[in-house]
C-alpha cells in the first residue's frame, strides 16, 4: 500500500513552517513524515529544518536526480529529496512544504496528492513577514506582490483544501490534523 502525499502551500510568511513544527509530533504519531527541504539559502537564514546548499550544489543534486520535486521562487531553489518515494512506497504518509506555482507539475508527478492551501489575510501576512524580519523590506514587498497573483477562490475550485492560519497556531494544527484524518476516510 502506498502512503499519501500531502502538499502544503501558502504564501511566504503565512506560517507553513510554524504549522509543520507545531504538528510534527502529532503527525509522527499518525505515521506521517515531514520532508526536509533542500534550499539555496545560507545556513543561518534557513530558519526551518532545511538543508542549505549553494546554487551550484543544488543544480548538481537536481541533475543527479536527487529530488522528487524541485522548483525556483523568491530568488531561491527548493528541492524535496527523492527519499519521499521510499517512504510513500512503504505506506507512510508524507507532508511537503510546496509551492503554489509548482502545483501543476507536482500534480503531474503525483496525481493523487492532497493539496492544502494555508491562508491569511494580506494585512496579517505583511505583519508576519515584517515581524519575522528575515528578508529585506524589498524582498518582503516582492513576496506580497507574488501572493497577490494567487487567488484562494480559484484554489478551492482546483480542489485544494483551504486552511486558515489567521487563528492560533494550535487551532490551525488541530484543523490540519482533522483535515488529514478526514481525507483518509474519503480515500
Ligand atoms: N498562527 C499564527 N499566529 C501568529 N503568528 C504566526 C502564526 N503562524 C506563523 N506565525 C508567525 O508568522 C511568521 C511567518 O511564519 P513562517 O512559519 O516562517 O511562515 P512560512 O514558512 O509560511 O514562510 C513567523 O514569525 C511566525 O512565528
Ligand atoms: O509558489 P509559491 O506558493 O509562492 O511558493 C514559492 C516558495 O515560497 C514558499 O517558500 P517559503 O515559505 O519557504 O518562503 P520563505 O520561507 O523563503 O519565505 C513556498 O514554500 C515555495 O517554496
Amino acid at each position: 500500500m502506498s502512503g499519501r502525499l500531502i502538499y502544503l502551500m501558502g504564501p511566504s510568511g503565512s506560517g507553513k513552517d510554524s504549522l509543520l513544527e507545531a504538528a510534527r509530533e502529532r503527525l509522527a504519531e499518525r505515521d506521517c513524515l515531514i520532508a526536509r527541504r533542500v534550499i539555496t539559502r545560507s545556513a543561518e537564514a534557513v530558519g526551518e529544518d532545511a538543508i542549505g546548499v549553494t546554487p551550484t550544489e543544488f543544480d548538481q543534486q537536481e541533475a543527479a536526480g536527487s529530488f522528487a520535486l524541485s522548483w525556483r521562487a523568491n530568488g531561491l531553489a527548493y528541492g524535496i529529496p527523492r527519499q519521499i518515494d521510499d517512504w510513500l512506497a512503504a505506506g507512510q504518509d508524507v507532508l511537503v512544504n510546496g509551492s503554489r506555482a509548482y502545483l501543476p507539475e507536482a500534480r503531474q508527478l503525483y496525481p493523487e496528492l492532497i493539496g492544502v492551501l494555508l491562508t491569511v489575510e494580506a494585512a496579517v501576512l505583511r505583519e508576519r513577514l515584517l515581524r519575522r524580519g528575515r528578508e529585506s523590506l524589498a524582498q518582503i514587498e516582492q513576496r506580497l506582490a507574488r501572493n497577490a497573483q494567487f487567488d484562494a477562490a480559484s484554489a478551492e475550485r482546483d480542489g485544494l483544501h483551504l486552511l486558515d492560519n489567521s487563528v492560533s497556531i494550535e487551532r490551525a494544527r488541530d484543523n490540519l490534523l482533522a483535515l488529514i484524518g478526514a481525507s483518509r476516510t474519503c480515500a
